[in-house]
């Protein structure tokens, strides 16, 4: 068969310009820069073969990036057809993009604990467990990234992980090299480690290997240029707590409890941790604070009332710094059925009560600036406690 040639035949630049308008879905960066352009071949006809490295074999995103290829290359004027082939990096290609993503550090560093880092690191703590510390962690995450900013979250909390079923992220991650893609759900990137263990299995792990798998977490993930961080801690004051602060000397507390008084002894002093850590205290949420009476919209105090106020009190007087309540959220149906079903109640139903609730907190963390005023330089010496 002849090849017709027609009057316009596309440039390769303005086909490379097309591909470099495609974010690699993982990486969230175009695939121009990550290296992932094998080829780019141009017939008189107007038809466009691209070549493309995937990087790694039997990538789950493969369909993605072949149709968002194919979309880009053929909105440009002249092309009458697209092929993509698909092939996959070598591993000392894998090696340069690894390195390349570190910044050409050959050195794996924690991003967020460099001293010109502008990510706000935020460690969501309690003292007992069940207060709902992990569902107030996925609804702020999710509401932070509905606001626009650019929103991690590490399930921390590594005995009892349920951050990615909460925000419905259940995928395995992708690796490049010793890189960890975090895959992403509702604009929130998320890495637990329930996404490492097979099944539902538990983890029984000592305290140098959760420090590790901590350490791994925030230094191997790509976690791209995050505007907030989220840690999800485990209940208590236990050796992840402590790693956070040896890891992350900036990252900040967030204190949740129940309004029960029992509860807020508890909380106090997992929030008190801080002194010894040298951490500064966001504030304190108060969950489940009441609950309104199905038939007559009455709040009925479930868990008793005071615990946030408790908390805060007594975390300004042992801390000597002002710790604000930030808000309650009441006892909300919509809450729990937004975390069994991995939608978050302040996307699936915002404006209620507790939707609106944890909104409201979302925009008091929002509003605080990214930057560093205000912050620690990181320069605790981390043998301290
Ligand atoms: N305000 C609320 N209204 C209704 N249900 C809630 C509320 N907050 C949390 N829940 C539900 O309470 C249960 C415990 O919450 P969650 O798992 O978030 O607690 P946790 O403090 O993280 O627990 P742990 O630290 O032990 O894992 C979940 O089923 C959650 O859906």
């Amino acid at each position: 068969m002849a090849t017709e040639t027609q009057d316009f035949t596309p440039t390769e630049d303005a086909v490379r310009e097309a591909l470099a308008t495609v974010d690699d879905p993982e990486i969230h960066r175009p695939i121009t820069d990550l290296g992932m352009v094998k080829s780019i071949a141009i017939s008189p006809d107007g038809a466009v073969d691209v070549g493309v490295y995937l990087t790694v074999s039997g990538c789950p995103l493969r369909d993605t990036i072949t149709s968002r290829v194919t979309e880009a290359v053929r909105r440009v004027p002249g092309v009458t057809g697209v092929s993509v082939e698909l092939d996959v990096m070598s591993d000392e290609q894998r090696r340069e993009l690894a390195a390349s993503l570190r910044g050409g550090k050959a050195e794996r560093e924690i991003p967020f604990a460099q001293p010109g880092s502008l990510t706000r690191v935020y460690c969501v703590a309690s003292g007992k467990g069940g207060v709902g510390k992990s569902s107030v962690t996925v609804n702020l995450a999710a509401a932070l990234a509905a606001q626009g900013l650019k929103v991690g979250v590490v399930d921390a909390d590594i005995y009892g992980h349920s951050v990615p079923r909460m925000l419905g992220a259940d995928g395995r991650p992708t690796q490049v090299e010793d890189m960890i893609m975090p895959p992403s759900s509702f604009g929130v990137k998320v890495i637990s480690i329930g996404m490492f263990t097979p099944g539902n299995s538990p983890v029984v792990w000592r305290g140098p290997m959760l420090h590790r798998a901590l350490q791994q977490f925030l230094a191997d993930v790509y976690w791209g240029d995050l505007d907030v961080l989220l840690l999800d801690l485990p209940p208590g004051t236990g050796d992840i707590a402590i790693s956070v602060a040896q890891l992350i000397p900036n990252a900040e507390i967030l204190v949740v409890t129940t309004p029960q008084q029992a509860a807020a002894e508890v909380a106090e002093r997992a929030g008190s941790i801080a002194v010894q850590t040298h951490q500064k205290i966001v504030g304190v949420i108060e969950n489940m604070s009441g609950m309104p009476c199905p038939h007559c919209d009455e709040m009925v105090d479930v868990f008793g009332t005071g615990g946030g106020k408790q908390v805060a009190e007594g975390l300004t007087r042992t801390t000597g710094a002002e710790v604000p309540v930030l808000g309650g959220i009441p006892i909300d149906i919509r809450m729990r059925e937004g975390g069994d079903e991995g939608k978050p109640v302040v996307l699936s139903d915002p404006d209620s009560p507790a939707g609106a609730a944890l909104h409201k907190i979302a925009s008091k963390l929002g509003e605080r600036q990214r930057g560093l005023s205000g912050m620690s330089l990181g320069l605790t010496p981390s043998n301290k406690f």
